[in-house]
């Protein structure tokens, strides 16, 4: 339309459908949660019923934030863009019908006491869960500091993630409003019991009788979820100017390809989800394990070691016969510990190399590196013990722990990573080899092979650099 004025998004003047009544409260209002929970919400035959109030992750960064001042201009309806690799698709998204910032606390605690709102959603990054094995770390200050609060008034204004649970959970028990269920979709996994544990351990802390309320009364849904979101680009909000006439500052970008599979009950109901593709099922695991592994553990590969090479895109990195060797070797391993049936696996790598070649997607290394600490545990340490215990090198693995000793010491990707400040100051003040022993400690691995397999293919990868 390039004669035509740009236009903003407007449900008045026929873009989306009317908005629905709210019944599902979403946190972290990202990329991520736009291209996948919001779209299958949008596409299931009873959206009129099913409106997110979706919140910002955190006050700091978002204050009401970029997204939520882009989105409240536009009764909160926003443009995602398919990049499939021959053409793009432009779709108006009309699920969420409000948006706040995080600090927004009121509306927070009003949403969790009406008895409409049937679901919780959650994509805040697995650093926002702020978990140990059994809970909350509860010697992080800004926990202990939110724990303070609420235990002065349940209502005050909390920021990490765990407690603003707890604080709308116990706002939904003092309005007698019912059961909910709480849907994590960030790629860790058994994310549902993660998100059971944090909840619990700081409302134990703030007043028991709340948390065998939370024990009885909340159902937490383990959910696989898949969709390569990459950050969206300038270049992507001018083709859509371009292609639609629309002026929209919140586009999403992603590929075709989309799964949730999800394990749980609903207490309170949920949308057609299936009929829009989701699946629900006994058993969450397998599907977990495949995407976290599969694909999660070799983007962290790629992201380390391909951007060690110079290169800077998935699909760079995924066409470098070096890097796609190391993949394999990885596939190869980590597929041993699936317990899927085989053929389904082989077919799963192949639609993976299909996905990553797509040469719209530009997903950029740098953009899966950011919080290494978070992620190279979940993703590698079961398959690299596994190999280790069954008598075999468990090279494949070793490799994508070796790239990440070498980027935590300022090689490749630029290092953004909250909770890796201490690990860096270690690494990067020491010898190659006390480095190696130090991010193994930190993964708890003891075993005195894999640090020499991990130390040469540090050197290795350094000197390619
Ligand atoms: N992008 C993808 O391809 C993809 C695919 C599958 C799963 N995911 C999951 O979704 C998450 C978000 O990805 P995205 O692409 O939307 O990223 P994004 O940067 O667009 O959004 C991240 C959101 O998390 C919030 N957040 C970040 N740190 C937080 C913290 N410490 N406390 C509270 N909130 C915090 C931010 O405010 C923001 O709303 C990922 O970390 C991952 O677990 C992403
Ligand atoms: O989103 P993160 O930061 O957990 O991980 C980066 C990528 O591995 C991830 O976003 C994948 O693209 C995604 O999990 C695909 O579904």
């Amino acid at each position: 339309m390039p004669n035509e004025l740009p236009r903003r998004l407007s449900r008045s003047i026929g873009d989306g459908r009317p908005p629905a009544p709210v019944r599902i409260l979403h946190v972290g209002l990202g990329n991520f949660f736009r291209a996948h929970q919001a779209w299958y919400t949008d596409r299931v035959d009873d959206a009129g019923e099913w409106g997110i109030a979706a919140f910002a992750g955190r006050s700091h960064e978002d204050g009401r934030g970029e997204i939520v001042e882009a989105m409240s201009g536009q009764d909160c309806l926003y443009t995602l863009v398919t990049k499939y690799p021959d053409r793009l698709t432009a779709d108006v998204i009309s699920s969420v019908v409000a948006v706040h910032g995080a600090g927004e606390h009121d509306a927070w605690l009003r949403y969790f006491a009406s008895p409409d709102l049937a679901l919780v959603t959650l994509t805040v990054t697995e650093a926002a869960y702020l978990h140990t094995s059994t809970g909350t770390d509860l010697t992080n200050t800004a926990v202990q500091q939110d724990i303070r609060a609420l235990r002065r008034d349940v209502r005050a204004p909390v920021g990490t993630v765990p407690a603003r649970l707890v604080a709308g959970l116990a706002a939904r028990r003092a309005a007698a409003a019912g059961p909910l269920a709480v849907v994590p979709c960030d790629n860790l996994p058994s994310n549902g019991r993660v998100a059971a544990n944090v909840v619990t351990s700081v409302a134990e802390q703030v007043d028991g009788d709340l948390a065998r309320w939370i024990e009885r009364e909340v159902s937490w849904v383990t959910s696989m979820v898949d969709r390569i979101t990459p950050r969206p680009t300038a270049a992507d909000r001018a083709q859509v100017l371009h292609d639609t006439g629309v002026a929209d500052p919140a586009v999403v970008v992603s590929e075709p390809f989309s799964e949730w599979t999800l394990q749980g009950r609903f207490p309170a109901g949920r949308p057609e989800w299936t009929r829009a593709g989701a699946r629900v099922v006994d058993d969450v695991t397998p599907y977990e394990q495949r995407k976290l592994w599969l694909l999660n553990g070799a983007h962290s590969l790629l992201a380390y070691a391909g951007s060690i090479l110079g290169l800077e895109t998935v699909d760079q990195a995924a066409g470098d016969p070096l890097c796609r060797g190391w993949v394999e070797q990885w596939w190869d391993e980590a597929a041993r510990g699936l317990t899927l049936p085989g053929g389904e696996i082989t077919a799963y790598r192949e639609a993976l190399l299909r996905r990553w070649e797509n040469p719209r997607m530009s997903h950029r290394l740098a953009q899966i590196a950011m919080d290494g600490s978070q992620k190279v545990p979940v993703r590698v340490s079961e398959t690299l013990r596994r190999e280790r215990t069954e008598r075999r090198s468990g090279e494949g693995a070793a490799r994508i722990v070796a790239a990440w000793v070498c980027h935590l010491r300022g090689l490749g990707a630029p290092v953004d990573d909250k909770g890796a400040d201490r690990l860096v100051r270690t690494v990067r003040a020491s010898s190659l080899e006390h480095a190696v022993a130090t991010v193994l400690a930190y993964l708890e691995m003891d075993d005195p092979f894999v640090a020499v397999t991990v130390d040469r293919l540090a050197h290795d990868l350094s000197t390619r650099h």
